[in-house]
């Protein structure tokens, strides 16, 4: 692995506060979308070891025309988002669908439980599917500036799908499995969870700054992250192990593996417990605004260990995997610790978890 230091003089994002150099940020490798593009075998080897190790990685997407597009299309929906979250609360509740068991949509703040203490989420979502904007399923309604941007938010999740497939596609190839065996979980005109999420959290009380949104991993299979302020903190694997910041740097996205690659690979992938703190130093004056791309299996399919690879591990004697299917883990995973839905009181914090426990690979 690299060290800190080794990320320090990538510089810092034009207009945004420096992030600061004296806090402990996440040793991540850094990959070049170039040279995965290119077949590059060294390159599969190190996003293999990430994999396994983290399940975090940095992209460099400065050096492939596809990853300077990306890196275009997601400075538009920055400042898509920035008008999006300036809308009135009246006007953005009307696009909260939670109470009709979907996830897409808004989400105001302080609607989800971010600890066993029961301290509320400081931020606000917005999920866009990826179904309504590739036209295979119903629209939803959404506010004019979302509405206007489809062609845009189209280009983004078509960019972000390509590069999940062609992780997607190394890793298949890493563990041996038959040909296309994770692409065709995850195929873009076939209905399932993908989602963009568009997220804006506003500077904390100078003398109560705490976790906006919650330490959890991702449901899904592979997230395409991009951060311009500090906060998103990991927790490396281990009992000792401390949270961590994750130091943005431009033009790269941060990438991370789910829910799913875990349950697909029986623990050989980790899904790594992340959180998002305020700000470090003084980026905690600002608002944050963040962008994802989750990538998720296809609605339908069923989240357990893959056959035909033998790098994946056999399961344990007596060991029963849940059955449960892609939509209904995230339903569960989303929408479990929400206040609105659940009664405080029914809040069950380990149900809602994801694969947490295991990829901290502590025995329990
Ligand atoms: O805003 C971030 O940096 C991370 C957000 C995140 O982890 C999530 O939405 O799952
Ligand atoms: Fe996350």
């Amino acid at each position: 692995m690299t060290q800190p230091s080794d990320t320090e003089h990538l510089g810092n994002f034009p207009g945004i506060p420096p992030f600061p150099d004296d806090v402990a940020t996440a040793p991540l490798l850094r990959l070049s979308l170039g040279k995965l593009l290119a077949g590059d075998l060294t390159e599969y080897e190190r996003l293999f070891e990430a994999s396994v190790d983290i399940g975090f990685f940095y992209l460099d997407l400065q050096d492939s025309e596809h990853g300077e597009s990306l890196l275009d299309d997601a400075d538009d929906l920055f400042r898509i988002g920035e008008s999006l979250f300036e809308l009135p609360l009246e006007e953005k509740v009307l696009y909260d669908f939670s109470k009709q068991n979907s996830y897409f949509g808004y989400k105001g703040q302080g609607v989800s439980v971010v600890d066993k203490d029961g301290n509320l989420d400081r931020n606000e979502f917005y999920n866009v599917s990826k179904d309504d904007i590739m036209g295979i399923s119903e629209q939803l309604p959404a506010p004019d500036v979302l509405h206007n941007s489809r062609a845009k938010l189209s280009s983004f999740m078509s960019g972000s799908h390509t590069i999940v497939s062609l992780i997607l596609q190394v890793l298949n190839d890493k563990l041996a499995l038959p040909k296309d065996t994770l692409a065709n979980l995850h195929r873009l005109q076939e209905v399932g969870g993908d989602q963009v999420r568009l997220i804006k959290a506003p500077p904390q009380p100078m003398n109560d700054r705490r976790t906006a949104l919650g330490q959890h991993t991702d449901f899904g299979s592979v997230t395409v992250l991009f951060n311009r302020l500090g906060g998103l903190q990991v927790l490396p694997p281990g009992e000792d192990a401390e949270w961590v910041y994750v130091r943005p740097l431009p033009g790269h996205a941060v990438v991370n593996l789910g829910d799913a690659m875990v349950k697909f690979t029986n623990g050989l992938f980790r899904s790594n417990i992340h959180r998002v703190a305020a700000p470090p130093g003084i980026q905690g004056d600002s608002t944050r605004y963040s962008l994802v791309y989750f990538a998720r299996p296809e609605d339908s399919v069923m989240l357990r260990r893959l056959d035909g690879s033998g790098l994946i591990p056999p399961l344990a004697d007596g060991q029963a995997e849940e059955e449960i299917n892609s939509k209904d883990w995230i339903i569960r995973r989303a929408l479990g610790r929400r206040v609105d839905l659940v009664k405080p009181e029914d809040i069950d914090y380990e149900k809602s978890a994801g694969t947490e426990q295991l990829s901290r690979r502590i025995k329990v």
